[in-house]
C-alpha cells in the first residue's frame, strides 16, 4: 500500500476555518502491467476494511484498531498526487505502481496524532511507531531444529539480513524482551531499538519523521539530535543542562513513557469468546538476546518475565501471533492438503473463504484452537487461516501518540503517563493489519529454512566452543588440502 497524509479543513461560509482534520490515504499498488478493474480494486479494499472491522478488532480490541473507510476521489486529483510523490518514493519500493485508475483509496485517521480527538489539535505531539515482530519462541512439536526452541526468529533472521545487505549492522533488539512485561527487559529492548532502529522504530514529531530509518537509508542514530527534539516535551521549563548527561536523561524518560504506554490497558475489549493461548508455553527468553547473554555473563541464569497485563496491546498482539500454534513446519503439510483439495475442486475456493469475505462467520471459525488433526480439509483450513492471522500480527506496527498535558487538564477518560518533569495524554493504536495472502505460505516455509540454516552454519557454529574448535579444525584441514593440491 502507498500511504499519504493529508490535512483538510471544514470551512465556515466566510471561509474561516471551522475544524481541521488530518487523515491518511492508503492506495493499492501493483507490479506494472498488472491491470486490475475498478471493481476488483474496490473488492480488494472492501476486504481490507472488513478484515479490520470484523476480525482484527475482535482480536486486538475496539479502540486499538482503526479499520478506516473506502473513499472515491477525482481521478485528476489522484494523477497529480502520483506525479508529485513519485520522486519521493524510495527506489526499493518502485517495483510497484500506485493505482491511479480506479479512483478508490482507503481513508484512515492519522495515527501519528492522538486518537482521543476527532479533529486536529494544535498542541505538540510525539509519536513512536514500533514494529515489534514475533514475540514468542515456537512451542510446536513439529519444529525439527532444536535451535528454534532456543533462539527467536528475529534474532536468527538478523544475521541473514546483515549478510544479505538489508542492514549494515545487527540490532541488539530481541522481541522476547519487549513482550516480557518485565520493565528492565523492556527498557533494554527499547534502548536497542533506539540504537539500531532498522525498520522497527520510527519517531514522529507533529506528524513529521524525526528519527528512524527512511527506506534505503542507513541511518546512524544521533541521540543528541533526538534529545534536542524531545527536550521541550520532557523538560518544558528547560531545567536541564546540555551535554551527554542531558541526552541520556531524555532518552531514559522517553523509554519510560513508551514502556508505561505499552503496558497500559486502554481498551475495554470484548473478551470472553476468544480462549486465550497460555503465554507460558515455550521458552520466555531467547538465548541470543544480548540482555540474556549479559545476565549469564554475570552469573545469573534466571530471566524475569513479569508477564503482560491482559488488556494491553502487546498482550493482544502476542495472543494473535500465537495463533501460529504448529509453526510453519507443522502448517506447511496442512497448506498442501488444502492445495490438493483446491486442485480437485477449484470452485470451492470461495466457499472456503480463502479470499474473504472476512465477516463474522470467518471470525467464528478462527476460534477453534484444537491442534488434534482429524485428517480433514476443514481442520487444515482453520489452521491455515489462523496462521495467516498470526503472520499479520507478527508484521504489524504499534503507534503510541503522546501529547503533553497539564495536571488540571487530565480527566479520568483520558489515559495519562507521567514522566519526571511532565505528563502526557496518550493513545495506542495498531496499524498495517492487512491479512497476509494465502499464497505466501510456501515462501514462509522456504524462508524459515534459510534463516535457520544460515544461523546454524554461520553463527551457532562459531558461538559454540565445541563447534567452534571443530570449525577451526575444519579450516586447518582446508588449508592443508590446498597445499596438497598445489
Ligand atoms: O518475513 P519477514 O519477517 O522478513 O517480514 C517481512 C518484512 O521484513 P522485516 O523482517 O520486518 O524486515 C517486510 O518489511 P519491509 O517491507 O522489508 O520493511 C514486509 O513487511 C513483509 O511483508 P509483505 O510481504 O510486504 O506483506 C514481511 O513479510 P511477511 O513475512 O510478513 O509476509
Ligand atoms: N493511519 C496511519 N497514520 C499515520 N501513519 C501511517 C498510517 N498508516 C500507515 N502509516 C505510515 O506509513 C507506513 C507504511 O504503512 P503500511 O505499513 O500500512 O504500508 P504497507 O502496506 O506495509 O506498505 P508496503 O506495501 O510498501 O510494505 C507505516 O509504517 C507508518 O509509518
Amino acid at each position: 500500500m502507498l500511504v499519504l497524509c493529508f490535512e483538510w479543513e471544514l470551512q465556515k461560509a466566510d471561509h474561516s476555518c471551522l475544524k481541521q482534520r488530518c487523515v491518511v490515504l492508503r492506495f493499492l499498488k501493483f507490479p506494472p502491467n498488472q491491470n486490475k478493474t475498478s471493481e476488483e480494486i474496490l473488492h480488494h479494499l472492501q476486504n481490507i476494511v472488513d478484515f479490520g472491522k470484523h476480525v482484527m478488532k475482535q482480536f486486538f480490541g475496539e479502540s486499538y484498531v482503526h479499520h478506516g473507510e473506502i473513499v472515491q476521489l477525482p481521478l485528476d486529483f489522484i494523477r497529480q498526487l502520483c506525479l508529485k510523490i513519485q520522486p519521493e518514493r524510495p527506489e526499493s519500493r518502485c517495483d510497484k505502481d500506485m493505482d491511479t485508475l480506479s479512483g478508490y483509496a482507503m481513508c484512515l485517521p492519522n495515527l501519528t496524532r492522538l486518537q482521543t480527538y476527532r479533529f486536529v489539535e494544535h498542541r505538540p505531539i510525539l509519536c513512536i511507531e514500533i514494529k515489534p515482530k514475533c514475540g514468542f519462541i515456537p512451542f510446536s512439536s513439529h519444529v525439527s531444529q532444536e535451535i528454534k526452541h532456543k533462539v527467536c526468529r528475529y534474532c536468527m533472521h538478523q544475521h541473514l539480513k546483515v549478510a544479505n545487505g538489508k542492514w549494515k549492522r545487527p540490532s541488539k533488539y530481541c522481541p522476547l524482551d519487549l513482550f516480557s512485561g518485565n520493565k528492565q527487559r523492556m527498557h533494554f529492548a527499547l534502548k536497542s531499538l533506539l540504537q539500531e532502529a532498522q525498520n522497527n522504530l520510527k519517531i514522529f514529531k507533529n506528524g513529521e519523521l524525526i528519527y528512524g530509518c527512511k527506506d534505503d537509508q542507513d541511518s546512524v542514530s544521533d541521540w543528541n539530535e533526538l534529545a534536542r527534539h524531545l527536550k521541550p516535551f520532557f523538560f518544558p521549563s528547560n531545567g536541564l543542562v546540555n551535554g551527554p548527561h542531558c541526552t541520556r536523561t531524555i532518552v531514559k524518560e522517553l523509554i519510560h513513557v513508551i514502556t508505561m504506554a505499552l503496558l497500559s490497558s486502554t481498551d475495554a475489549c470484548r473478551a470472553g469468546d476468544m480462549r486465550t493461548i497460555p503465554i507460558s508455553q515455550g521458552r520466555s527468553y531467547c538465548e541470543a538476546s544480548a540482555f540474556n547473554k549479559e545476565l549469564v555473563r554475570n552469573g545469573k541464569h534466571k530471566l524475569e518475565s513479569s508477564g503482560l497485563p491482559r488488556g494491553c496491546l502487546l498482550y493482544k498482539t502476542l495472543q494473535a501471533q500465537m495463533l501460529d500454534m504448529l509453526d510453519i513446519e507443522g502448517l506447511y503439510p496442512l497448506y498442501n492438503r488444502v492445495e490438493q483439495y483446491l486442485e480437485e475442486f477449484p470452485e470451492e475456493r470461495s466457499t472456503l473463504q480463502i479470499d474473504g469475505p472476512y465477516n463474522e462467520a470467518f471470525y467464528e471459525k478462527l476460534l477453534d484452537l484444537s491442534t488434534e488433526d482429524d485428517g480433514t480439509v476443514a481442520f487444515a483450513l482453520t489452521k491455515v487461516q489462523q496462521y495467516r492471522i498470526a503472520m499479520t500480527a507478527k508484521d504489524c506496527s504499534i503507534m503510541i501518540a503522546l501529547s503533553p498535558c497539564l495536571q488540571d487538564e487530565c480527566s479520568e477518560q483520558r489515559p495519562v503517563v507521567l514522566a519526571s518533569k511532565s505528563r502526557f495524554t496518550f493513545s495506542v493504536s495498531v496499524l498495517d493489519l492487512d491479512l497476509k495472502p494465502y499464497e505466501s505460505i510456501p515462501h514462509q516455509y522456504k524462508l524459515d529454512g534459510k534463516i535457520v540454516n544460515y544461523y546454524l552454519k554461520n553463527v551457532q557454529a562459531k558461538d559454540d566452543p565445541v563447534m567452534s574448535s571443530l570449525f577451526k579444525e575444519n579450516e586447518d584441514c582446508t588449508l592443508v588440502l590446498h597445499k596438497v593440491t598445489l
